[in-house]
């Protein structure tokens, strides 16, 4: 006889101990080790003949929320990053640091020009920026080594404040050649036209976008909120274990905003990570971050939680004191 429960627990507990009750009773008591966190399945099998219970706990996917994040991996790790403008050697970032681990969600706010995009664009190896001191580690290897390509196949997915156009590429087929050069690089088999097709088509549903824009050249003629739908659909279906999106929520309406954060809360897994870049507590509101960076000048000066967003909302950046 089996009999199921729900119950809280932790998904990485350890039970020091368990108590049956009478084996016509279907109570149990369980101690776990650790704190209660996430609900898991237990399945409690017992038969009546035998004297001891057997206990068998069915774990969860671990989602973002329940990670520790002090145990977590580290997906990056930025340690006084400097970047000059390439062409006139002006100098930008000043000394960023900043470090995600998997599961975390992290927002980057700032006044305008504060250098939160050059920030972004300097982890993709974005060419008008050189880096000039620091180190950038991704998962465990060294960033600015790395050709922009390279981050990319690697999973680093940046979602650009203003999405590029590509004229002359279709939608589909530069989804297709991004993911087959995914698919290479991590050692899978290569998918045909027709498996693009299906994995794509799951996707769309998740950001709600019409199966016309596949067969639209990149970005052509999309409308600022298409083409952030569209950028979303990318990292759906590129995957990617960091996501920088700069103001993914600019130019949104309000319905689309729920339905891209939504797509982007669909994505976020134990294993990876998001790092938004945004002016606006809105998006914070359907996207929670674990932590929220103020830059100045160059620098994250501020580290906090959302609270920090919710102030700055309601009485500007005055009201940030270092
Ligand atoms: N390629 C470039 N050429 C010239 N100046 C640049 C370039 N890139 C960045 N800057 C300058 O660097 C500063 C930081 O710009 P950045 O776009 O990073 O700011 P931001 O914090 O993202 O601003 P916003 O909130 O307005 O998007 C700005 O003064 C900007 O003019």
């Amino acid at each position: 006889m089996a009999t199921s429960l729900q119950c809280q627990v932790p998904c990485t507990a350890r039970f020091s101990s368990f108590k049956t009750a009478p084996s016509n009773s279907r109570s149990i008591t369980l101690t776990a080790l650790g704190r209660l966190t996430s609900s898991c399945h237990i399945n409690y099998h017992h038969q009546p003949l035998m004297t001891k219970a057997s206990l068998s706990v069915e774990l969860p996917t671990t989602s973002a929320k329940d990670i520790d994040s002090d145990s977590s991996k580290i997906l990056l790790e930025v340690k006084d990053l400097t970047a000059v403008i390439a062409e006139t050697k002006q100098q930008i970032l000043k000394g960023v640091n900043l470090v995600m681990r998997e599961g975390e969600v992290h927002a980057v706010m700032g006044k305008n020009g504060s250098g939160k995009s050059t920030f972004s664009k300097v982890l993709v190896g974005h060419p008008d920026y050189e880096v000039t001191g620091g180190t950038v580690i991704f998962k465990g290897e060294n960033l600015l080594d790395m050709s922009p390509e390279e981050r990319s196949l690697a999973g680093l997915f940046m979602s650009f404040q203003s999405p590029v156009e590509i004229p002359g590429v279709s939608n589909i087929d530069f989804l297709h050649m991004a993911y087959n050069a995914r698919q290479q690089k991590l050692g899978r088999p290569e998918v045909d036209p027709f498996q693009i097709y299906q994995i794509i088509g799951q996707k769309l549903e998740l950001v709600k976008m019409d199966s016309n824009f596949l067969n639209r050249n990149v970005n052509e003629g999309f409308s600022g909120g298409e083409k952030k739908r569209n950028e979303i659909l990318q990292l759906a279906v590129l995957g990617a274990e960091v996501a920088i999106l700069d103001e993914i929520d600019s130019g949104l309406d309000v319905d689309a905003l729920q339905d891209v954060a939504k797509a982007i809360n669909g994505l976020l897994t134990a294993h990876n990570s998001v790092l938004m870049v945004t002016h606006y507590q809105r998006l914070l509101d359907y996207i929670k971050p674990k932590y929220v960076h103020i830059m100045e000048d160059g620098r994250i000066i501020k580290t906090g939680d959302v609270s920090i967003a919710k102030l700055l909302d309601k009485e500007g950046y005055k009201a940030i004191a270092l």
